[in-house]
């Protein structure tokens, strides 16, 4: 059984008299410690379905099983539950929490959950030992991105969800970012799912699932993903 099944799920947003599809009957699977990309354009419906796989909302129908729980179903106090120990989110724009440090803004997740790993440790793994103790506003992008995927390895979860994690980010300083995410998966074998409308990315994933006007187009795995050092865009 694959770690994420995602059977026939779509959500659609009621805006007055008019219904936005944003997903429409998706169905893919995500395999356990594997690197995932979702592509797709602009509007495509790849955030919608990312923010379900989060827990941070709901499907109009269909099926989302994570680990063999069908999250389509909890309640908010089970969403609030699987957020804060399942999952650990990127946004592509860092969301960090401006008035408290690198450290408090990593060790802010970590008493979330019971085996949380050491946040300065953490932070040292990104290559953040010496920005302990700046605010987020003292840090470049880049830096701050990895300020954020310290914040959500230190949760120590199963599953990493990245929402254009680059997408704010210089062609370096992008690499960086993805190299630790390619890190996660293949190193530490958590399930890290990547979304991007960039095509040259996916050629880093085990799996590319491309979805277009709310619809999954395709799902191609890659015998061999290129290392991230040799993906160009
Ligand atoms: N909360 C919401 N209320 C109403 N419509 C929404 C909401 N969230 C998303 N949509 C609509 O659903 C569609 C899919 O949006 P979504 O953000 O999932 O696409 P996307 O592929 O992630 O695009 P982008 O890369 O631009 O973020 C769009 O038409 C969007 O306007």
């Amino acid at each position: 059984m694959a770690y994420i099944e995602v059977q026939d799920e779509s959500k659609i947003y009621q805006m007055g008299e008019t219904k936005i599809v944003a997903n429409n009957a998706l169905s893919f699977e995500v395999e356990a410690g594997a690197l995932t990309v979702i592509l797709g354009p602009s509007g495509a419906g790849k955030s919608t379905v990312l923010n379900i796989l989060g827990g941070m909302d709901s499907p109009t129908s269909g099926r989302v099983l994570v680990d063999g729980t069908d999250i389509a179903q909890f309640n908010a106090k089970q969403l609030t539950e699987y957020r804060r120990r399942a999952v650990g989110f990127i946004f592509q724009f860092y969301n960090l929490i401006p008035n408290l440090t690198t450290r408090e803004n990593v060790e802010m997740a970590a008493s979330l959950v019971p085996d949380a790993l050491d946040a300065d440790e953490t932070l040292r793994a990104v290559g953040l030992g010496a920005r302990l103790d700046n605010f987020p506003a003292q840090l470049s992008g880049g830096e701050q991105q990895r300020v954020a995927i310290a914040r959500a390895l230190a949760k120590n979860p199963q599953l990493l969800l990245a929402d254009e994690p680059t997408g704010a980010l210089d062609y370096q300083t992008g690499k960086q970012v993805l190299r630790l995410l390619a890190d996660a998966s293949r190193r530490d074998g958590k399930t890290v799912v990547i979304i991007t409308h960039n095509a040259e990315i996916a050629k880093m994933a085990d799996r590319v699932i491309r979805i277009n006007d709310a619809q999954v187009r395709s799902v191609t795995d890659n015998p061999e993903p290129l290392s991230v050092d040799a993906v160009e865009w």
